[in-house]
């Protein structure tokens, strides 16, 4: 059974994603409390939720200012509260910073992610939601990538995520009262239509999105476009983008169906839309929406990408029911209108 009166941990829920899916799960009726370091996020975000959401619903999140690796911070929280389930977001994900810093990675997002199954299964909380992604699928010789496709992880922060399904399976080998589900995004963009929360990256964006929203807002000169050669209809890098609101529901879906189904075990699922788009076309789709140029260069491929990625959505739409609603026009809508209002994300101009 869901009641309205379920609470629900978020790890990171002061991020991109995480800020997304709290609007959702307030929404929906859930109690939510957030844990988060504000490593790579600010508390405004959280403020911003609050306002999203309005007074009677914002009353039933709590933010504690925590980070995972230290294990008193999720000790003293789970003595204070009885979780119904886990949705696990917190952890770095910048996949350059990864190679130049492998401990980093390996210290936050696997010490992080073991201290939290350790006090959950010390307070009987077995219900978990993890994202994953759709970089475990690596270069895939196939398109498109199917949820039982052979895993590889190319750069560290990938190995954080390979190995962190790996752990998941076999907890859930070891104990099989946990119920685990692993949810594999493929490019999420995009804001909450409002425009009040969005992706705000601290420095030089590394994904494509982000910098096109920065030089569409004249923080950034000319968005790099890494490859005009691979063999696609324009010859740059093709990939499955999900609007983030699409993505937090996905989340619901995922909650749902930990919380009213028996014996789930520990199980993946693509959350994309199916649909490739090139870098060429998502430019060409964002000066659409925002009326402004976005001045490109034409650069070598990127090392490590793939040619083209997109999702097989077939497991998801089947088993959590749950399928995405939004194309590249609402997603670039969406970025603009937070772009537009929030030209510096959640800090005015320096
Ligand atoms: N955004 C993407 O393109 C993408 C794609 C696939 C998977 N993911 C995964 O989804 C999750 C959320 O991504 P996001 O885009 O919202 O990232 P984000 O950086 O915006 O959010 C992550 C949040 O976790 C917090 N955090 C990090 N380490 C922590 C720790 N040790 N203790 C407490 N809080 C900590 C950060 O401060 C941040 O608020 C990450 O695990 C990421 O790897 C993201
Ligand atoms: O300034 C940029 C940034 C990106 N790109 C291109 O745009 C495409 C998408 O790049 P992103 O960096 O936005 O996304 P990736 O697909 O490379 O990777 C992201 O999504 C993956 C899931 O599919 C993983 O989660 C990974 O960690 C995350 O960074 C790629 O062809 C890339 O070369 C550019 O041309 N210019």
């Amino acid at each position: 059974m869901v009641s309205a009166e379920q609470t629900i941990l978020v790890t990171g829920g002061a991020g991109f994603i995480g800020t997304h899916t709290v609007v959702q799960l307030l929404n929906d009726g859930f109690r939510v409390s957030i844990i988060d370091n504000l490593d790579n996020s600010v508390m405004e975000a959280v403020d911003r939720v609050r306002e999203l959401v309005g007074p009677k619903l914002a009353h039933k999140l709590e933010f504690h200012l925590g980070d995972l690796r230290n294990k008193e911070d999720l000790e003293k929280l789970f003595s204070q509260t009885r979780f119904d389930a886990v949705i696990h977001f917190a952890g770095l994900k910048a996949v350059g910073e990864s190679v130049a810093d492998p401990f980093r990675y390996f210290d936050n997002n696997l010490i992080g992610t073991l201290n939290l199954y350790d006090v959950m299964r010390r307070h009987n909380c077995k219900k978990m939601v993890f994202s994953s992604s759709a970089t475990v699928y690596g270069q895939p010789d196939k398109i498109p990538c199917v949820e039982d496709f052979k895993l590889v992880a190319l750069n560290p922060y990938g190995r954080t995520k390979l190995f962190l399904e790996e752990i998941a399976r076999d907890i859930q080998r070891a104990e099989p009262e946990w119920k685990i589900i692993l949810l594999r995004y493929f490019n999420p963009i995009g804001a909450h239509e409002s425009g009040k929360i969005g992706e705000d990256p601290k420095g030089i964006p590394n994904n494509l999105m982000p910098y096109i929203h920065q030089v569409a807002v004249g923080r950034l000169p000319a968005l790099n476009v890494y490859g005009h050669d691979y063999p696609t209809k324009d010859g740059s890098a093709i990939r499955d983008y999900i609007h983030v609101m699409d993505l937090a529901d996905g989340h619901i879906a995922a909650l749902r169906k930990l919380l009213t189904t028996k014996d789930i075990g520990c199980v993946a699922y693509n959350l994309g839309t199916g649909r490739g788009t090139s870098v060429l076309e998502m430019v060409a789709a964002f000066e659409k929406a925002s009326g402004k140029k976005i001045p490109i260069k034409l650069c070598p491929r990127r090392p490590g990408d793939a040619t083209a990625v997109y999702a097989s959505t077939e497991k998801a739409e089947k088993e959590l029911g749950w399928k995405a609603k939004y194309g590249i026009e609402e997603m670039c809508r969406d970025q603009w209108k937070w772009a537009s209002s929030n030209p510096w994300g959640y800090q005015s101009k320096p």
